[in-house]
């Protein structure tokens, strides 16, 4: 039989079903024909060894919210539809960057588990009265697998499923950055380029901090056997500008998770404080910047702040205005009220949850703040060295080495510059962008940097002989009379009173 006989008759065949299934709708009574379709079903079950489940795309009374499942099926497909599916359908994806694919209607698609295959198809019902609450179409993915399997399908495999569409969708989701204005949280997208592999420190660090977090993030079933909080708490200090907010944009590009920045100045009390933390959900970083500003810890630390402060100010006018603000503002969150958070009620519910701590002054925190099991995690971030100069170079430069290297390798072990100081130099000086005049733009900071410190050194130097000369002339009894006297004056000045004093004068 040739290939033309065989299609007109395969097209006769076609042609006369169809016509006996129009005769069997119209001639048979609708009661006869329900009966027939329920025995031919009850008799295919004996006969046809699969099962199907269908996942219908609207769920509820009327049909007005997509089901999750379906979305779930829907991400986790995706990957498998582009390789397989002849037709497929294309839209923006909810993160409103990428293109997601799906399977068109009516194609199928194969997978496989643990050795098993089963077929996913799509399809679509069309409403003959389409109205509000019934719309005209409605979609389904039907699943076919064999009833031998039945156990493994419906118990691990569906949960794999709608886990790892669940997963896909959070690595596509745009990230957020929250941040809080009194007890409520807004959001922006977030859209920080950071990444790991461009941030200067050595290598062996940066790696065992990934490898910590991307641990953290799979180690669900770990937490819950050793009942524990699946959370975990991170101190990142150093000097300013050595990429300690960087790194947590890094962190929260790398894991997927949305950034919760807490201003704690802003908290009035530690009910607020509870609320606030109450709503942050699974996968987010939970983010307290310079938390030894942020929060009044001790009485006097307030007092020793104020005099860095000053200092600070000095060097930089332009924070000014904003610290002199955080300073009229009482806030009431105690010490106490953030550390039960961090370990007693909100730590009981969900999980998945990063907080970072960031200092400039890891030496002036208490201790209770930063014990392990609270901050599991210390991470000092310092000035750059060799190793983190080679990245930056990599990234501002595109170089590997060059003449200039040894000296600045000299230089950077010599002299304290921040990877964001040093950054600056290597920023592009000409339209041609010639590293030789950013590499000694650098060279000239770096030896400036040497300068300052060989300066301040001998100042410092000079400042002690000159106290260690006074000591000398006053008698030792005298002096510490004079500080038991500073102190006691301290206690008399309760520390709200000295909250009082400062708003006052501002
Ligand atoms: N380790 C680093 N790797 C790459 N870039 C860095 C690094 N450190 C700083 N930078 C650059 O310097 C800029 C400032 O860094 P960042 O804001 O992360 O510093 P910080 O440690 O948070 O400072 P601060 O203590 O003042 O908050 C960043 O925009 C980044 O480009
Ligand atoms: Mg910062």
């Amino acid at each position: 039989m040739t290939t033309k006989d065989m299609f007109a008759n395969l097209g006769s065949i076609i042609a006369s079903l169809m016509f006996a299934w129009a005769m069997f709708q119209q001639y048979f009574p609708y009661q006869l024909r329900k009966n027939i379709e329920k025995y031919s079903q009850r008799l295919l079950r004996f006969v046809y060894p699969y099962i199907q489940i269908r996942f219908n795309e609207l769920s509820g009374e009327r049909f007005f919210s997509r089901s999750e499942a379906y979305i779930a099926i829907q991400t986790y497909l995706s990957t498998r539809s582009s390789t397989q599916a002849k037709r497929l359908k294309a839209d923006i994806a909810r993160n409103g960057q990428t293109l997601a694919l799906s399977m068109d209607d009516h194609e199928e698609v194969e997978d496989e588990f643990e050795g098993v295959k089963l077929w996913w198809a799509s399809g679509k019902d069309i409403s003959k009265s389409p109205s509000y609450s019934n719309p005209e179409e409605k979609r389904y993915y039907k699943l076919t697998f064999h009833k031998q399997h039945r156990e493994l399908i419906l118990g691990s495999y569906l949960n794999h499923v709608l886990k790892e569409g669940k997963a896909i969708e959070v690595r596509n989701r745009q990230r957020k950055l929250y941040t809080n204005s009194a007890s409520k949280w807004s959001h922006v997208v977030l859209n920080h380029p950071a990444k790991f592999q461009t941030l200067a420190m050595e290598q062996e660090k940066k790696k065992e901090i990934m490898d910590d977090l991307i641990a953290f993030s799979k180690a669900e079933e770990f937490y819950e056997r050793v009942g524990r909080a699946w959370k975990r708490g991170y101190l990142l200090y150093g000097p300013p500008g050595t990429g300690k907010s960087t790194m947590i944009a890094a962190m929260a590009n790398l894991l997927g998770y949305d950034l919760y920045d807490l201003e704690l100045t802003s908290v009035k009390n530690n009910t607020d404080l509870r609320k606030l933390l109450m709503e942050v959900p699974n996968k987010s970083i939970i983010v307290i910047e310079d938390i030894d500003c942020s929060i009044d810890l001790t009485g006097q630390r307030k007092g020793k702040k104020t005099e860095k402060d000053e200092a600070e100010e000095q060097k930089d006018p332009k924070q000014k205005p904003e610290k002199e603000e955080k300073a009229t503002e009482a806030s009431q969150v105690t010490l106490s009220g953030l550390l039960n958070f961090i370990d007693g009620l909100w730590s009981a519910c969900g999980g998945e949850r990063l907080i970072v701590f960031t200092t400039n002054y890891v030496e002036k925190l208490d201790p209770a703040l930063i014990r392990s099991g609270r901050m599991d995690k210390h991470i000092e971030l310092s000035y750059c060295r060799f190793e983190a100069f080679k990245v930056l170079a990599r990234n501002y430069l595109q170089i590997e080495s060059h003449p200039l290297f040894d000296r600045i390798r000299e230089l950077l072990e010599e002299a304290n510059l921040s990877p964001a100081d040093v950054a600056e130099h290597l920023m592009p000086k000409t339209a041609s962008g010639d590293p030789k005049l950013s590499l000694e733009s650098l060279i000239k900071g770096l030896e400036k940097a040497k300068e300052e410190a060989r300066l301040k050194a001998e100042e410092e130097a000079r400042l002690k002989a000159e106290e260690e000369a006074k000591k000398i002339e006053q008698p030792p009894k005298e002096q510490d009379k004079v500080e038991a006297e500073e102190e006691a004056k301290k206690i008399e000045q309760p520390a709200k009173e000295q909250d009082k004093v400062v708003t006052a004068e501002d």
